[in-house]
């Protein structure tokens, strides 16, 4: 459980982080709070010879919630986002989600950026980013893009992002005043990663819904929230239900899966359409 050897770096600003990933490619490799990364690295199922430390760079830390639109910086922690009172008025689905996630340790140090950038199935800000139909923006040796957090997917641990580009900032558009939401997660135990989980909003005639862990990507659905926007609740889940793809392991069956996927959805269903719009 000791990682292989390594050289820290710790620069402070976007451009010399770049500048660093470009000097070592493949070997390098940049750490947010480190609460996915260093697990990897002690099983030895990550070995890089150079550590690009993003805590010195202000510029991806700050939480702005704006009148139509939330920008979180890339190192804002879990704990931050629980704790933000603007952001819990804004849009209170990512305090919920937030408090679901692992124990307040690994909350203190684990950041937004490195939740969705690591593109493991099993964390939870993906499939929350899906729900909220949230844009990442990266910055690279070619400058910057944006790219819709529903097409950054590609399998489990692959995503859009390029090796050499950061994740800076995160936009998310704050949902209409009419627009409700909830967020269940089934888990073996407190602290567990999701055996299902499901992101859910609804009102003003539209409606989005994601899961997370049914498949070796999050699962957003355009024909599950186009029937839950019509009011059609079991429709929506069983299109849900042919949409994710789960396999077999420590967190049991695929019918198993499937029953506890269910479960979750018409949970977070119900639980929004009773909450005040
Ligand atoms: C015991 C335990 C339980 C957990 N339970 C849960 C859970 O229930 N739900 C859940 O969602 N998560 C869970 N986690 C994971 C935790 O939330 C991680 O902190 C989080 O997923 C990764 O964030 P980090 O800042 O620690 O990233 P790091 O570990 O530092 O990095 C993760 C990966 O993302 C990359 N990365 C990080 N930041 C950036 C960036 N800005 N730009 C580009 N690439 C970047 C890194 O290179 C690395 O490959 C758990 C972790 C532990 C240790």
């Amino acid at each position: 459980m000791i990682p292989a050897g390594f050289e820290y770096h710790r620069p402070g600003d976007i451009a010399s982080a770049i500048g660093i990933l470009q000097e070592h490619g493949d070997e390098a490799r940049v750490i947010a709070g480190g609460h996915s990364l260093i697990p990897m690295m002690k099983l030895r199922m990550a070995e890089m010879g150079h550590l690009v430390d993003l805590q010195a760079i202000d510029e991806l830390k700050g939480v702005e919630v704006g009148a139509d639109t939330v920008k979180l910086g890339s190192m804002v922690t879990q704990h931050e986002l629980i704790t933000h009172d603007g952001l819990a008025t804004a849009i209170p689905l990512i305090r919920e989600a937030a408090l679901q996630i692992a124990d307040p340790q690994v909350r203190y140090m684990g950041t937004v950026g490195g939740n969705v950038a690591n593109g493991d199935p099993g964390n939870d800000m993906p499939g929350l980013m899906q729900c909220l139909n949230a844009t990442f923006e990266l910055s690279g040796p070619d400058g910057n893009r944006s790219v819709a957090a529903r097409d950054f997917y590609e399998a489990a641990y692959f995503t859009a992002r390029g090796d050499e580009e950061i994740l800076t900032r995160i936009s998310i558009p704050v949902p209409g005043s009419g627009v409700r939401q909830a967020y269940e997660k089934q888990k073996r135990k407190i602290g567990d990663y999701a055996t299902a989980a499901a992101a859910v909003m609804v009102g003003n005639g539209t409606a989005s819904v994601a899961m997370t862990n049914l498949a070796d990507t999050p699962v957003w659905s355009v024909s599950a929230s186009s029937a839950l926007a019509g009011g059609d609740v079991e429709g929506c889940v069983s299109e849900m239900l042919d949409a994710i793809d789960p396999v077999a392991d420590n967190r049991g069956p695929v019918e198993f899966k499937k029953h506890v996927a269910a479960v979750m959805l018409r949970r977070a269903i119900d639980r929004a359409q009773s909450r005040a719009g």
